[in-house]
């Protein structure tokens, strides 16, 4: 919606007050409220949305525990999408972690209990005949761009929730990729779940049922799939959270067929991307010459893998083979080396180790080969955390690389807050200032020797996901390359305060996160116009004009009656 303009609207009564997309409440004009027939239905006075921001900001004050003041902004959300987000853009920084990471977390976790109502579409397995007919009833006559679903199943890194996440992605998208939420929708595919404490939970509210796997989950997945194909040919499917088992599996299903998009994988390979050619760029290095630790090979951990392998062949011109040589996974049962044979999991074989290398023959076979053996045998210079596991980056173990390393760069990226790997207070205190840092949540800065603040980059990918799926949509490109997603990454790094100053943040601020993913959405469609995949009738010139005009802003328009308009 830009401002001044005007809409023509079918709804009246109290089906325009009710709808978020068109409720202005306070701010209905005289002239709306006698053509809508809502005169009678509002109090006298007619509010700005500055007025109404200021309203919103006393009543948010009143709520004390974030989790409320998360319950709060939601409802908000079902009443007035435009007072919602511009409210949400006047505190980005102080809201993001309320209704994003790490709120949300708890938010989901507590989601049956907290329940008032509904968004977005659920798709429920015991439904499944009626699918076709559920998502139409929702997305028919709409133009959507976005779709974002996810089945719950690894929710940040609290595990199985159910039910949850995809609509605060989607806001997500809204409030820092500018994209329309008339054009998105958010999907719930409920499968079951193992959490036994929400299966014995009388007001659990997904389906209390153990979680399907195998064929039938396939089946029901390629349903909704096919679905979003036939009727959304030319959106974006953006999956979030789903378990390791299944992330990349589906993502390399259907790459070829839609543009799909794995945020836990794509989304964090490329922020964290990011946040390295800025560091590299702090110690005067090439990315092809660090030695990297990534600690909890899941889905993050290898999306992160393979994104920064990829970059090291593209940008620093080395052979694949020999970038896959510059990393060290390790998981739950060490470091993933030939010998661990079954226990190894699908997928990462360009990244297990022999036993008999030079810096691992030492520990033979059996041993389990720890976080802190690896540290001391093979000398890195990043260390990345995605592991679930709070404090596994001891003391002893940010101390030890740090005596091998002028510059360690340390990213613990476990969300939310408390299960950082380290607080990266402590990792600044054990390195004496020297740890070039960032972290999955927001953390306060910390306090250098010198006494000078040191801001922690958030190194989540809500810094780079809506500028990047919004590149995609821009340029209608059928599908979202790698080369796409490293062109998005290297101009987020492009913005890093660290560049100018080697004692600032490895990443740009979430205060800026707009503007920043407006560029790195310019850079995604460009470079979807060099390789030939931008489906649109104009030309790559235009990107930055066409990205201006195409990003919704929270502002109410002029809406006229019409019972041809818009629902
Ligand atoms: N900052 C970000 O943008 C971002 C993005 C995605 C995921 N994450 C975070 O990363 C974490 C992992 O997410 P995911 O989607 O990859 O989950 P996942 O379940 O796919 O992967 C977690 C991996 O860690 C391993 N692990 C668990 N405990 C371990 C331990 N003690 N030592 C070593 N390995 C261990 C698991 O076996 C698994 O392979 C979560 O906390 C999530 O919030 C952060
Ligand atoms: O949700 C987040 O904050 C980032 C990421 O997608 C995660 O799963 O932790
Ligand atoms: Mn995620």
């Amino acid at each position: 919606m830009n401002s001044n303009q005007t809409f023509r609207v079918a709804l009246r009564d109290e089906g325009i007050i009710t709808s978020p997309r068109w409720n202005k409440g306070t701010a209905f004009t005289d002239e709306e409220r006698r053509q809508f027939g809502i005169t009678g239905r509002l109090p006298f006075r007619v509010n700005s949305l500055e007025d109404q921001c200021a309203r919103v900001y006393d009543q948010l004050k009143t709520h004390e525990s974030d989790l409320r003041k998360n319950a709060f902004m939601q409802s908000l959300k079902a009443q007035n999408w435009v007072l919602y987000y511009a409210f949400l853009s006047k505190h980005l920084k102080e809201l993001m972690p309320i209704i994003y990471t790490p709120t949300e977390a708890d938010a989901i976790a507590q989601y049956s209990h907290l329940f008032r109502r509904s968004e977005g579409l659920f798709l429920t397995l015991p439904h499944q005949d009626s699918m076709e007919e559920d998502f139409l009833h929702h997305v028919k006559g709409r133009d959507i761009h976005l779709v974002v679903c996810s089945d719950a199943e690894a929710i940040l890194g609290i595990g199985d929730q159910g039910v949850g996440i995809s609509t605060a992605k989607a806001a997500v998208y809204t409030l820092i990729g500018g994209i329309d939420p008339a054009k998105t929708i958010s999907v719930t595919l409920d499968v079951g779940t193992n959490n036994e404490d929400l299966l014995k939970d009388p007001l659990y509210v997904g389906w209390p049922h153990e979680r399907v796997r195998g064929e039938v989950y396939d089946k029901f997945i390629d349903k909704f799939v096919q679905l979003v194909r036939k009727y959304l040919p030319h959106s974006l499917l953006h999956f979030e959270d789903f378990g390791v088992t299944n992330a990349q599996r589906i993502l390399e299903l259907y790459h070829d067929q839609h543009a799909v998009f794995n945020d836990d994988v794509q989304g964090t390979g490329a922020v964290t991307l990011a946040a390295l050619m800025t560091a590299v760029g702090v110690t005067k290095t090439r990315l092809a010459d660090q030695r990297i630790i990534v600690f909890g090979a899941g889905s993050a951990g290898l999306g992160i893998t393979r994104q920064l392998r990829d970059a090291m062949v593209k940008t620093d011109n080395v052979k694949r083979e020999d970038a896959n040589k510059r990393f060290w996974l390790i998981d739950r049962f060490g470091l993933l080396k030939q010998s661990l044979g079954d226990k190894l999991r699908k997928g990462l074989d360009d990244f297990v180790r022999a036993d008999d290398e030079e810096e691992l023959k030492a520990f033979g076979k059996e041993k389990e080969v720890t976080l802190l053996d690896v540290v001391k045998a093979v000398k890195p210079t990043v260390l990345i955390g995605c592991s679930t596991a709070p404090g596994t980056f001891t003391e002893e173990v940010i101390k030890e690389m740090a005596k091998h390393c002028e510059r360690p760069i340390i990213l613990p990226l476990s969300n939310p807050s408390r299960l950082v790997e380290v607080h990266p207070h402590k990792a600044n205190e054990w390195t004496n200032g020297k740890a070039l840092l960032a972290t999955g949540s927001p953390f306060p800065p910390a306090k250098m020797p010198n006494g000078k603040d040191y801001n922690i980059a958030e190194c989540n990918n809500a810094l780079i996901y809506p500028g990047l799926g919004f590149g995609a949509m821009l340029s209608q490109s059928r599908i979202l390359t790698d080369t796409m997603i490293i062109a998005g990454a290297r101009r987020l790094a492009a913005l890093a305060p660290a560049l100018k100053d080697p004692d600032e943040a490895l990443l740009p601020d979430f205060g800026d996160s707009p503007a920043v993913n407006l560029e790195v959405a310019v850079a995604v469609a460009e470079q979807a116009f060099d390789e030939g995949n931008a489906g649109v009738p104009w030309g790559k010139e235009e990107v930055r004009k066409r990205a201006e005009e195409m990003r919704w802003h929270p502002i109410y328009g002029t809406y006229v009656y019409d019972p041809h308009g818009e629902v």
